[in-house]
């Protein structure tokens, strides 16, 4: 467990050091309030002991600063204990309302730190197996289960970002729509787990080619996602026409040469897929209609023949 101890007395930080130490306990020390807000982002500390009058900024003051940091994050709540010479009960009181969780008096028999330190460090090690479970789940909603894509709602919500991102810097924005040739005609030759395995692939396929136009320095943020059935996005911000265009003429490229085959698709007798995208020299108007031109473009590639990119 790691402890930021906050305090200005010498003596006080030297004793209490040394006994969290001989626990087992790292502590970090910050000589008063201010020091203390400064550095907690950086220390993110599982324990805080807060002592409450010291020059500078007080503890009441820097837990309040604690707490509004806190609030700028999920699921951020670090225990804080006050720290006291006077133990009394219009203490105990204000020092809760001040958004600490306990109370105790800097001479605390022990006994007493030793099982205080201990029922902590048990929430502590509460805390660390909450977020890997909170960071478990957020990535489990937010990708698609079949293609371990981003899913349609995290998609929406970073389309939305990217895109004002890109109107307010005056930047760029490029996006394409992707949609499987004949898939319904696959499904039906080689059945529905078989048309799963294909949407794995092809999802790979396209999910490589916008990491690695990233990579490469070509795009920097490009990034895919499943939008819906055998459809997939690539959304393209801040990047050239060029590198748009590269982008998409590669994604068709790349799922035809996975070589998928599909007896079924007209003469290539193997998987493609379409693509119809938009590019916005300077970002304007609504993302609404940069997915409804690239829909358009989309269904105009299927008029010419599919296996290609209109954009
Ligand atoms: N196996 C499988 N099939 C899916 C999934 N989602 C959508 N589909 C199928 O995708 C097919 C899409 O068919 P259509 O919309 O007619 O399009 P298409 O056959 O690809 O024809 P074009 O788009 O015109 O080339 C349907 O048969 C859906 O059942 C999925 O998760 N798994």
């Amino acid at each position: 467990m790691k402890i930021l101890l906050v305090d200005d007395a010498r003596s006080v930080v030297q004793v209490m050091t040394s006994r969290l130490n001989s626990y087992g306990y790292e502590v970090v020390h910050a000589e008063n309030g201010q020091k203390a807000v400064e550095v907690f982002p950086a220390v993110c500390p599982d324990l805080i002991l807060m002592d409450i009058e010291m020059p500078v900024m007080n503890g009441f003051v820097a837990t309040n600063q604690i707490r509004a940091i806190e609030a700028t994050q999920e699921w951020a709540w670090t225990p804080i204990i006050f720290l006291t010479s006077s133990d009394t009960v219009q203490n105990l009181i204000t020092a809760i309302e001040a958004g600490g969780d306990d109370f105790m008096s800097k001479f605390v028999p022990e006994p007493v730190l030793q099982a205080k330190m201990q029922a902590m460090s048990r929430i502590a090690g509460l805390r660390q197996r909450l977020a890997v479970a909170n960071a478990k789940l957020q990535n489990i909603a937010d990708h698609d289960g079949l293609t371990g894509l981003l899913n349609r709602r995290s998609m929406d919500r970073k389309v939305d970002h990217a895109w004002s991102t890109a109107l307010h810097g005056g930047d760029s924005f490029g996006l394409l729509m992707l949609d499987i040739d004949n898939f319904k005609k696959y499904n039906d030759h080689y059945g529905h787990q078989a048309g799963d395995d294909c949407l794995k692939m092809v999802a790979k396929a396209v999910e490589y080619v916008a990491h690695s136009t990233n990579t490469q320095g070509l795009t920097a943020n490009a990034f895919a996602a499943r939008y819906g059935g055998e459809e997939f996005a690539v959304t393209i911000p801040g990047a050239s026409y060029a590198a748009y265009e590269h982008v998409s003429h590669a994604i068709v490229q790349a799922v035809h040469d996975l070589s998928i085959p599909h007896e079924k698709n007209s003469e290539w007798g193997v998987t493609t897929i379409s693509v119809g995208g938009t590019w916005l020299e300077a970002a304007n108007g609504e993302i609404k209609q940069v997915f409804r031109l690239a829909d358009e473009k989309l269904y105009m590639a299927k008029e010419r023949g599919r296996n290609r990119a209109e954009v």
